[in-house]
Order: structure tokens, then sequence, then C-alpha cells
């Protein structure tokens, strides 16, 4: 039984139909949206892509990604079959200017079947240097005159650099009104991420030692345990500081070192996120070897199981030196953080798929117990799990029960309510915000362009040296023997999380 208002008739075209994006994460999601009753009464999706694909065999080809990464699988009855009478392709280079004719006869057909003219969304799941000219051509439609109805979706990475970033924003500002560009950051649409905000702004408890008195350093790490999923078309380009650290890794950092908000208005949240990336300390070209490593996996073992290395994944060039490993050292130069160093790191084909942020507290001012009462007096910290494990923990010391005075570290933790198949996936949220109009959770134009300012000297310095040591981590690992050291010359190493025991 429906007890919540859907949204208005729309139509999703999806630019990247036939992609890893729309296969792993967005027909997923739309497909929980409509188990939930979510989706509108009148829907259609519409992939797009070159590929050629039969309408039976795209559904057939979604349903997989479907059973293979939806947090429901499509075995309920009956539901998979009418969620998919929804779903259609159309076969189209992005290229060719005659055939988005093909997407405004769609539209016109599905307004006489419904008798009501429907929002109309394109989400552009491409690589970023098809952007420009697809939303050139459908700024020009007709139908995108109405701004009310009409929706574009940009993915990240928003642009491939600083300069393509600020060029994109003036072409699409240029072509739709702000309220229809709808810049994704899937990780924004993530509960466990949402949740930093509530943790920090809902709780007296933290915020008087939740600065550079207190913290001693925070570690934010988004492993991933798969490699490159045939997607090199788009991720040669790319690399992990683009496809990562400058998006997802920010904005976690963000939320983590943001002032407090005076309202939840999406403005307020913005601006001060954004002052988060105007502080973060620029790292000077001559310094990205201090402060920035790099890394590409070798062939190798993952899990009992051989893997090839990045270079002889197809289409890949053999001397490629796209990086799969990132791990970089900031510091945000304002009252509350200055002296505190964030160290940030994400890698492919990793040991375990986790991504978490560690705030590791100093330690206590002197330590009255025995000295052998205790391994390490490095023990308060606070873990805030965002996948896949969904908890919060703190660490901190306590006396291990018996006639000495042992002390160990134990963990009280907060773990979501329910099983994962009840959180919602990111996608979904953001899916029904983008169908509602509602872009709160929604990246800015300026957020976008100070996140590039940021990776700009690292992006370049790379750009312009070759990396020697390609490839240099092993699958399975947790990542170069450089990242180590990135962090053990300050005397840290890497929290690598142990799943928290049931
Ligand atoms: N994969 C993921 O998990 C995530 C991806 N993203 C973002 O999504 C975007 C796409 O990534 P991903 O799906 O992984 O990449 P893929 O390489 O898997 O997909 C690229 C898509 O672009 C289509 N395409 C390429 N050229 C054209 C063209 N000339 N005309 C029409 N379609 C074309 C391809 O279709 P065809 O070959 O059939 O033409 C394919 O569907 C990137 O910006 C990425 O950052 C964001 C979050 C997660
Ligand atoms: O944006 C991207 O994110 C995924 C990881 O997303 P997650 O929700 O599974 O953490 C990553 O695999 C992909 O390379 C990147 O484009």
């Amino acid at each position: 039984m429906q007890h919540h208002k859907r949204p208005p008739a729309s139509i999703l075209f999806i630019f990247g139909g036939s992609g890893d994006l729309n296969y792993r994460k967005l027909t997923p999601a739309l497909y929980n949206l409509f188990l939930d009753e979510w989706m509108p009464e009148q829907f259609s999706i519409v992939g797009i892509g070159r590929t050629e694909y039969t309408a039976e065999a795209y559904r057939t080809h979604l349903l997989e990604g479907i059973q293979n990464f939806s947090r429901r699988k499509g075995e309920q009855n009956g539901h998979v079959k009418k969620f998919f009478e929804h779903v259609n392709y159309l076969q189209l280079d992005a290229g060719d200017v005659a055939s988005y004719a093909r997407i405004t006869e769609y539209v016109q057909a599905k307004e006489t079947e419904w008798g009501i003219h429907p929002n109309v969304i394109f989400y552009l799941a491409v690589a970023p240097q098809l952007v420009p000219s697809i939303a050139q051509e459908l700024g020009t439609l007709n139908l995108c005159k109405d701004k009310a109805t009409t929706r574009i979706v940009i993915e990240k990475p928003f642009g491939h650099d600083l300069a393509s970033a600020h060029e994109l924003n003036a072409l699409l500002t240029g072509l739709f009104a702000e309220e229809q560009i709808f810049r994704i950051d899937h990780y924004l649409g993530k509960e466990t991420v949402q949740n930093i905000l509530a943790l920090r702004f809902a709780n007296a408890l933290f915020e008087p030692v939740w600065n550079r008195h207190y913290i001693d350093h925070i570690q934010i790490t988004a492993a991933e345990s798969v490699g490159l999923e045939d997607r090199a078309g788009y991720y040669e380009h790319s690399g992990a500081l683009r496809d990562m650290v400058q998006n997802h890794i920010l904005q976690l950092m963000c939320m983590v070192a943001m002032e407090a908000p005076v309202s939840f208005d999406a403005n307020e949240i913005r601006n001060k996120k954004v002052d988060v990336l105007n502080a973060i300390r620029p790292i000077r070209r001559e310094d990205v070897h201090e402060s920035a490593v790099r890394g590409q996996y070798s062939a190798g073992w993952m899990k009992g199981k051989q893997v090839i290395g990045y270079r002889d994944e197809k289409n890949v060039a053999p001397e490629s030196k796209t990086e799969t490993y990132a791990a970089v050292k900031f510091y945000v130069d304002n009252w509350r953080w200055q002296g505190v160093p964030f160290y940030v790191r994400t890698g492919k084909l990793m040991h375990q798929k986790s991504t978490h942020v560690t705030i590791q507290f100093k330690d206590a001012p002197t330590f009255a117990f025995p000295s052998e009462a205790a391994e390490s007096w490095r023990s308060n910290r606070l873990t805030i799990s965002i996948q896949p494990e969904m908890d919060i923990r703190i660490r901190f010391q306590a006396k291990r029960p018996g006639q000495t005075m042992t002390l160990d570290p134990v963990n009280m933790t907060f773990n979501y309510e329910g099983s994962d198949d009840h959180t919602p996936e990111a996608y979904e949220t953001l899916l029904l915000d983008v169908m509602e109009g509602d872009a709160t959770l929604f990246m800015r134009a300026d957020q976008v362009e100070a996140a590039w300012k940021v990776i700009m000297p690292i992006l370049e310095t790379w750009e312009t040296r070759q990396p020697q040591d390609f490839p240099n981590y092993n699958p399975d690992s947790w990542g170069p023997e450089d990242a180590d050291a990135l962090i053990a010359k300050d005397g840290h190493a890497w929290i690598n999380l142990p799943p928290e025991k049931k």
C-alpha cells in the first residue's frame, strides 16, 4: 500500500544506457524505487548508446545488473516484468546531430499516449568529454525551453579539469536555468554520508573536541575491491584522482571539516562546504611528491583468483600512466584545522572494499598507568564506516577484567537499524530528488570548480612527470609502499578497518 506522493509523470533518457553506471547503479536504483512505489504512475526509461541491442536483449542485460547489484534481486513476483515494460533502448550516436529528433518524437508519442506533458530528464552517464556536445544539442531542443519540466543531470567528474569545468558551467547556464541543472555526486546521497551531518550537528557532545586542540589527524579511505570492469573508454582519461578524489573524497572531507550551518537550507550547507575547499592549502607543484602518491595495479591474485594487470585490461594502452590508486595529504588552513593533516586515499583492486572516515584524537596528556598496562595510548578514535559496513565506532581504553591493571582498546558501535536490504542506495535518493526537482543534495557550480582548484597542481604534475615505477602495487593489497611512507613519515599508519564483529 502506497503512503506517499509519487513524482509527476516522467521520461528519463539515460545517455550511457549501455554503460557500467547504468548497469550497476542506475537501473538497480530505479528498480528499487519501482518496488517501493516511488516511481511515477506514468514513467518511461530510455537507455541511449551506440551499441546495438534489441529491446529484449537490452532488458536481459539490465536484469543481469539488477541480479548482481541491486539490494533486492530480480526475483520479486511479476515485478521485474512490469518494471521492464517501462524500459526501452534508443541506438543513437551522440555525435549524430540529426538523431536528436528521435528524442523529441519519443516525448511527443508519450504525451499523446499519456494525455499529459511529462517531466523530461536527460541523464548524462557518459565520459566528461562527451558532455558539452550532448548538452549543446539538448539545449537547442524546443522541449528544453520548458524550465519547469526539463532537467539535465551531469555525472562526476564534472569536466576534465578546472578550465573545462568552468567552460561547462558557462555552457550549461547559457542553455538551461540553474534549477534545471543537477550536478551529481552520488556519495552525497548515501545514508551514512548524510549521517555525518547528523552526528556532528545534532549532538553537542562532539563539537568541543572537533578541532585542532583534540584531533591529531583525519583519514579518509575509499578502497574498492573491483578493478577496471571494462570501463577503459572512460577511466583511461580519468584515473583515480579525477574519478574519486576530486569529487567523492573531497565532499566527504567537506562534511567532516565544515563549520556548523545556521540552517539546513541547501545553499547554506553548500556555502559552508565551499569554505572548506577554499581553505585547503594549495599544494605547490614542487611539493607534490611530498604530499601525493599514485599507483597502478599489476597482475596477480585477488581472493584466490588470478587477475590481469591494469595495462592488460581491454582498451588500455600498454604503457598507460593512468593511476588506479591515489593518496594525498591535505591541510585546511583555518582556525579549526590549522596543523591537522587529512590523509585521503582511494584505489582499485585493493584488499577489501571499505569506505570510512577516521578521526584520530590526540593522546591523553599524561599516562598515569604502569607502562605495561597498554600497548599504545593512541586509543581514542571515532570511525564513520560508510560502506559496506554502515556504522559509527568510538574506540577508547577499558580495563580488562582481572587482578592486574591491563588496558585494552574497545569499540562502542552504533549500527544502522535493519539490514542493507532496507537502506535505500544513494542513487535511489538522488534519482527521486531529480524527478521531484529537489537539488538540495546536488553540487553547485562554484563547489565543483573549487574542488578542481584543489587537485589541479597534482594533476598537472602527474601529467607532465611520467611514473617510473608503474605497475607498483599488487591486487589484494593496500596500495603502493610509497603511500605507507607518505603517512609513516608523520609517525602515523593507515587504518584498515576490520569488519565489525556482529
Ligand atoms: N560506473 C560507476 O560505478 C560510476 C560511474 N560514474 C560516472 O558515470 C560516467 C560514465 O561512467 P561508466 O558508465 O562507468 O562508463 P562506461 O565506459 O561504462 O560507459 C560509457 C557510456 O557512454 C556511451 N557512449 C560513449 N560514446 C558515445 C556516443 N558517441 N554516443 C552515445 N553513447 C556513447 C557508451 O555507450 P556505447 O559504447 O554503447 O556507445 C556507454 O554507455 C562517468 O562520468 C563516471 O564518472 C559515476 C559513479 C559511479
Ligand atoms: O564514481 C564512482 O564511484 C564508484 C564507487 O562507488 P561506490 O558507491 O561503489 O563507492 C567507482 O567504482 C567508480 O570508479 C567511480 O566512477
